[in-house]
């Protein structure tokens, strides 16, 4: 039972997604700040809750615009969520009316930019690359081939990456593969999953089994793990246009980090009730 004493009629929210990965966004600088495993577990349940991938906790800041919590829908954190991050870019962009926003997530403070046409670019600063930064359990002697079948690449992008390269990412059943590979014991903090194949040198295809335990229909954070995974390999340039399942990523790893541009939706706003709220 959640201890709520709520002054509202509830926990207002925003509903966005970023090519149908999507969010509740929960701005605690005007609304109690509720969230935690049990609450965020609650309201993510497709069924008996909102529903969603991520949910995006909003808080004052004092070195960026906002400071961003992000919580996968089994209530375990995640210090990176690249689709939510734009969407949050976008809610500051709209408040300054700047074409400009900085936020601090778990893995330090991300620059964003409107891209112009519906689109925002974020950059989610340079990968991980060392063992220990991802993290993994031990050090490894080929961090773009893994001690795994199918030799994997692995990357931390604020959160862990693991990247299988295959011939037809369509066919990979992901729901049968995914949960034995997110809690990989190489991966101390399990994982999250993305199988490729390449198109062309500009070109990935990218499907993933998110940690947290599900399938999304687009990962950011996973876009730029493949992005950087695949040229590492020497399969791809540094700049890439990704197709996911809900739509295309463009990543581009330049000298400053590794920028994810697309589009995101803002579908509607909500008040979750406080009678939910106090019988969670
Ligand atoms: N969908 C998010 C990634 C969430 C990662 C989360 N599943 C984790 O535990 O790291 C993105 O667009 O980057």
């Amino acid at each position: 039972m959640a201890d709520l004493t709520l002054q509202t009629g509830g926990l207002p929210f925003r509903k966005m997604h970023g090519l149908g990965n999507d969010f509740v966004v929960v701005d605690a600088r005007s609304a109690p700040d509720l969230v935690n495993e049990d609450t965020a577990r609650a309201i993510g349940h497709r069924s008996f809750g909102v529903g969603f991938d991520q949910l995006a906790v909003l808080r004052e800041s004092d070195v960026a615009d906002l400071d961003v919590e992000f919580w996968n829908s089994d209530g375990s954190k995640a210090d990176a969520c690249g689709n939510a991050s734009r969407c949050v870019a976008r809610i500051i962009m709209d408040e300054t009316g700047q074409k400009a926003a900085s936020i601090r997530t778990g893995r330090g403070t991300l620059q964003a930019v409107d891209a112009g046409e519906g689109l925002i670019s974020v950059n989610m600063g340079q990968p991980q690359l060392e063992w220990d930064q991802i993290p993994l359990a031990h050090p490894v002697d080929d961090l773009n081939a893994l001690p795994i079948e199918g030799a994997p690449g692995a990357a931390g992008i604020g959160n862990p990456h693991m990247v299988f390269v295959v011939n037809d990412a369509e066919a990979v059943p992901l729901s049968d593969v995914g949960p034995a590979l997110e809690h990989h014991p190489l991966f101390p903090e399990r994982t999250n999953v993305e199988f490729i194949h390449v198109i062309d040198r500009q070109t990935l295809r990218m499907r993933v089994w998110e940690r947290g335990g599900m399938i999304t229909l687009a990962c950011g954070s996973g876009a730029c793990a493949s992005a950087v995974v695949a040229h590492r390999k020497g399969l791809t340039d540094r700049k890439v246009t990704i197709h996911l399942d809900g739509g295309d990523l463009e990543i581009d790893w330049r000298d400053d980090g590794v920028w994810m541009t697309g589009p995101i939706t803002h579908v509607f706003d909500g008040v979750i009730r406080r009678e939910f709220l106090e019988n969670i």
